[in-house]
């Protein structure tokens, strides 16, 4: 006790020293009242003075969250190249895991080539002709945009009437054995954890079981391989920012299209046939032959190829192919020019490959890029990617909320093509009415928008060619039909339309003409578009 007294005398004789520690001190001759009442006040004053330091600290924390995490979300119809883009990003932020990925996309690659097969072969069908009488300007037979091109002149008579194709029989019957093995590969992508896939029956029956996956509270992503005939149901995008997002996995069963859950990592599928032996890391070399099992899907495609290339090469054939104006060379997920490569026993992708290989996505797929490196270091990117088809379309206004810039991609070599959901619509026209829905949303009046008038390799070839803008959009006139005129007229069409409906008329807009397969040239394109979005952001948080 004593001591306690002689310690409280000690510390009291050094505060005396200090004026301010000295003006704190209760008076000296404080009583019961007056000392509970001070207890009180300093305890009221420290609440509040760590009620302030809290909200402070929150501040700053959101200040930092703010800063180092960017949301991006890629818009555009279907087979504008939103995936594509995303591969990009991945090749570019992370490298290695694109690179130990490749040998995955061997699966689709096959089915892209098989699906290519499939398309001449059922353009050659003598039959197809009557079925495409009845299909006015649009041919029938095969519903996929890239290979529907509307003509204002017609069709030619020779089309009509038909090149024939004395090899045709003598083709389909020696490459039955792919059109069995395309079944086979949506089997396996569809369901790559089975070894031994049982039987479907024939694809265009199979339909999964009803399945509603959410993620986040928000649907959960899938991919989807369109098939040769493809008959969903247009729903027009109405632009409204409201509606709930539906489960994607409601167009699934209907119609004949064939999805796949990402959740069931459909990557696995390059094990195809099961007991393939997977390959331990495609990127050091040290590969185990999956082309020592006799059940992998190469074989069957290497022993087709030089059928294949001998049907890819018949002068009776292209002539078809051209009268019915199907030009396999644009569309999506095209190998027939590499044969022998791609139907080599040992065969890895390449990083181009992987780029120009099709696999539809459906629901929204969050991809997530932290930039190690640079003026944007720290920054934590997450970019959604979505499925563009009219019918996923009610799926991307859930992520409208808490993003912070849009890069919208805008197929313009499309212009002489038709949506695959709905051939009476012109695919640069559904293009721009998106575009207006999306510029004119007030929920996105502060985003950032980016846009990418994309393709624009297949629109110079195209142009080159001869297709004549202003036969399938008549408002281009008598303008030139070179690339230069068209990727300016179409670069002031989108620009026009965003500053008439935008509802934030200080917003930046963007537009940049790209050809998101070709890595060199994207790879510039996404370190402006980083840098931009990163200051559109500060800008839009007021902290620059
Ligand atoms: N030549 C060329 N092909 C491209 C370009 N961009 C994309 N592609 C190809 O077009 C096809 C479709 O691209 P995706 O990226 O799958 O399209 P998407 O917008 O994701 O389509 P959905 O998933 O259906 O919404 C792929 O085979 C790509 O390789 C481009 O600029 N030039
Ligand atoms: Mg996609």
């Amino acid at each position: 006790m004593a001591k306690q007294k002689q310690v409280d005398t000690v510390g009291r004789r050094r505060s005396l020293s200090d004026p301010l520690s000295a003006a704190l001190l209760p008076p000296p001759n404080e009583t019961l009242d007056q000392r509970e009442s001070r207890l009180q006040a300093a305890t009221d004053a420290k609440r509040i003075s760590d009620g302030i330091d809290e909200m402070i600290r929150n501040e700053r924390n959101h200040r930092k969250k703010s800063r180092a995490e960017v949301q991006v979300l890629l818009l555009g119809q279907s087979e504008s190249g939103k995936s594509t883009c995303i591969k990009q990003f991945q090749l570019l932020h992370t490298p290695a895991a694109f690179h130990a990925e490749r040998i995955a996309w061997r699966a689709v690659i096959y089915l892209n080539l098989v699906r290519s097969v499939r398309r001449i072969l059922d353009a050659l069908q003598p039959e197809a002709d009557h079925l495409e009488d009845a299909a006015d300007e649009v041919d029938s037979y095969s519903l996929e945009p890239a290979s529907l091109i509307i003509s204002a002149t017609g069709r030619p008579e020779s089309a009509i009437l038909g090149t024939k194709v004395p090899n045709y029989e003598g083709y389909r019957r020696r490459l039955q054995p792919l059109m069995q093995l395309e079944d086979r590969l949506i089997r396996m992508l569809s369901s790559p954890e089975e070894d031994e896939p049982t039987h479907f029956g024939p694809w265009e029956t199979y339909s999964p079981q009803p399945y509603t996956p959410t993620h986040n509270g928000r649907p959960a992503p899938t991919i989807m391989i369109p098939p040769t005939r493809q008959l969903s149901t247009p729903s027009p995008m109405n632009g409204s920012s409201s509606g709930s997002a539906s489960s994607p996995t409601n167009s699934i069963t209907t119609g004949s299209e064939v999805a796949v859950h990402t959740s069931n990592n459909w990557k696995k599928a390059f094990s195809l046939g099961g007991r393939a032996k997977s390959p331990k890391s495609a990127h050091s070399g040290e590969i185990e032959g999956w082309w020592e099992d006799p059940d992998d899907p190469v074989h069957i495609l290497h022993s087709c190829a030089p059928y294949m290339q001998e049907m890819w090469r018949d002068r009776n054939v292209r002539e078809r192919l051209r009268e019915k104006r199907l030009r396999l060379e644009e569309s999506s997920g095209f190998y027939l020019n590499e044969i022998p490569r791609i139907t080599a026993k040992k065969y890895i992708p390449t990083d181009a490959d992987v780029l120009k290989a099709r696999l539809k996505t459906m629901g929204v797929v969050e991809h997530t890029f932290s930039i190690s490196s640079g003026s944007n270091r720290g920054v934590h990117w997450k970019i959604y990617d979505v499925g563009g088809s009219r019918n996923q379309r009610q799926a991307w206004a859930p992520y409208f909320e808490d993003i912070n810039a849009i890069i919208f991609l805008a197929p313009i070599s499309a212009f002489d093509q038709v949506l695959a959901e709905d051939t009476r619509v012109n695919r640069v026209e559904d293009s721009l009415q998106l575009w207006q829905a999306v510029v004119g949303n007030k929920l996105l009046a502060k985003v950032n928008i980016v846009l990418f008038l994309n393709k624009c390799d297949l629109l110079q070839a195209k142009l080159e060619a001869g297709v004549r803008l202003n036969h399938h959009m008549i408002s281009y006139g008598d303008r030139p039909n070179d690339y230069d005129s068209v990727s300016k007229y179409f670069r002031n069409k989108f620009g026009a339309l965003h500053h008439a409906v935008t509802p934030n008329k200080e917003r930046e807009l963007y537009i940049h003409l790209t050809a998101v397969t070709d890595t060199r040239r994207t790879a510039t394109i996404i370190s402006n578009v980083r840098d931009i979005i990163i200051k559109g952001n500060l800008k839009t948080m007021k902290l620059v």
